[in-house]
């Protein structure tokens, strides 16, 4: 069996392996699995045909088998654009698959040459690396592993770069080949090297596949279904880092709560969905009132918590009286009438030796003032040295 055999048997069996585990991922519903998935499936088809040389005729086992590889190529690099939220670009793609077509034609049937049509399928493969190279350094999500992207873009700079090798060592072979020509050193470790193109990138986008999925079951408990903010969980978890960040540094530290007033009559009149729409609303509000380092939690039904790092008492007095206003402006259009609603504040400022647990009661008792002095209003939690 020659070297180009057992390399291309090599892939055959890792894409036979990769069709399970694509197939598992399917059901997550990430985007770019289903185009891995394909592209996985036209390689399976291909490589039997290129195995089947001289067995079948060649316009099946050259033209055919070297056009299902580009058009793998072409998906492998869908698959990672869509995983990246970016179009796929198919009339494109589709098109650079044709035109290989004539090239492929020409260098069997007009003027035979395995150098020439070895050139045509390197350099195909090596633009798909590079596009894939591109798109990935490009458009990282923001939430997902840097290390993931770095080295997907690592490989598949390496595959185009080996790709091009072995293109620039089948030119200068002048259209003369043999099986001496495909079995020096330089040629097998090429070889092998772009059989495991497909393999390796596919593990890339798996990985980066599990990547999301962790990451989004990590939102799921960290973030309130409803409206988005921080759950209780995700804001502890919040808290504790700003709390230990202002301790290095030495920053103030402001702890807002508030609440929303006579939130039940709000359900009794405008219904639960009502309410859902007035929560959601107003955690928008509050989004665009507090500063992009702070952080938001939903603490309870109607109760949300602010933590604002390294701003003074009076800032975030003016910032949470701000937040109080605009609520009282904000009307909700529900399916039951348009709500107006208000809510009650209380604002505490981090004290020398203070814990998370003192500053955060200070700023519920201020509320329960607020609450108590009629509502719609926001209290201080006037400082004192912990006891
Ligand atoms: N629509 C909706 N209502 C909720 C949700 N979570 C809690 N609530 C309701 O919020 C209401 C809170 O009522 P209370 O604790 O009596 O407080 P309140 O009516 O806002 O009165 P004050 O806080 O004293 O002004 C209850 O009726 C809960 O059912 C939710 O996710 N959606």
């Amino acid at each position: 069996m020659s070297a180009v055999s057992v390399a291309l048997a090599t892939t055959w069996l890792l894409g036979l392996l990769m069709l399970p585990l694509l197939g598992s991922l399917l059901r997550s519903g990430v985007p770019g699995v289903r185009e891995w998935l394909a592209a996985d499936v036209a390689l399976m088809v291909a490589i039997p045909m290129l195995l089947l040389r001289d067995r079948i005729p060649d316009f099946l086992s050259i033209v055919i088998a070297n056009l299902l590889i580009a058009l793998a190529g072409v998906t492998l690099y869908a698959g990672f654009a869509r995983f990246l939220h970016r179009p796929a670009r198919w009339p494109l793609l589709l098109t650079c698959v044709v035109m290989t077509a004539p090239a492929l034609v020409y260098w069997r049937y007009v003027a035979d040459s395995i150098p020439m049509r070895v050139v045509v399928s390197t350099g195909f493969t090596a633009t798909v690396c590079a596009a894939v190279a591109v798109t990935v350094a490009r458009y990282q999500g923001s939430r997902r592993a840097r290390y993931l992207h770095a080295a997907t873009v690592g490989v598949a700079v390496i595959f185009a770069a080996c790709q091009v090798a072995r293109g620039i060592y089948f030119i200068t072979l002048d259209r003369v080949a043999n099986a001496l020509t495909f079995d020096t050193t330089v040629n097998v470790v090429l070889l092998c090297v772009g059989a495991a193109i497909m393999p390796v990138m596919l593990m890339c986008g798996m990985m980066m596949v599990h990547d999301a999925l962790l990451s989004d079951a990590r939102d799921a408990v960290n973030r309130d279904f409803l409206t988005g903010a921080l759950s209780r969980e995700g804001f502890a978890s919040a808290a504790r880092s700003l709390w230990e960040e202002a301790d290095r540094t030495r920053s103030p530290l402001a702890c807002l709560i508030v609440d929303l007033d006579h939130f039940k009559s709000i359900n009794d009149t405008f219904g639960h969905t009502g309410g859902d729409k007035v929560l959601c609303e107003f955690v928008g509000l509050m989004r665009s009132t507090i500063r992009a380092g702070d952080a938001l939690g939903r603490i309870g039904g109607e109760e949300f918590a602010i933590l604002m790092p390294g701003i003074a008492l009076d800032h975030a007095q003016s910032l949470a009286e701000r937040l109080r206003t605009a609520a009282a402006q904000h009307a909700v259009v529900t399916n039951n009438g348009t709500c107006n609603y208000s809510l009650s504040g209380g604002l505490a400022s981090r004290l020398p030796g203070e814990t998370l647990d003192q500053l955060t009661m200070r700023a519920d008792r201020a509320l329960y003032q607020a609450k108590v002095s009629g509502r719609n209003t926001l209290c201080v939690d006037t400082p004192q040295s912990p006891s």
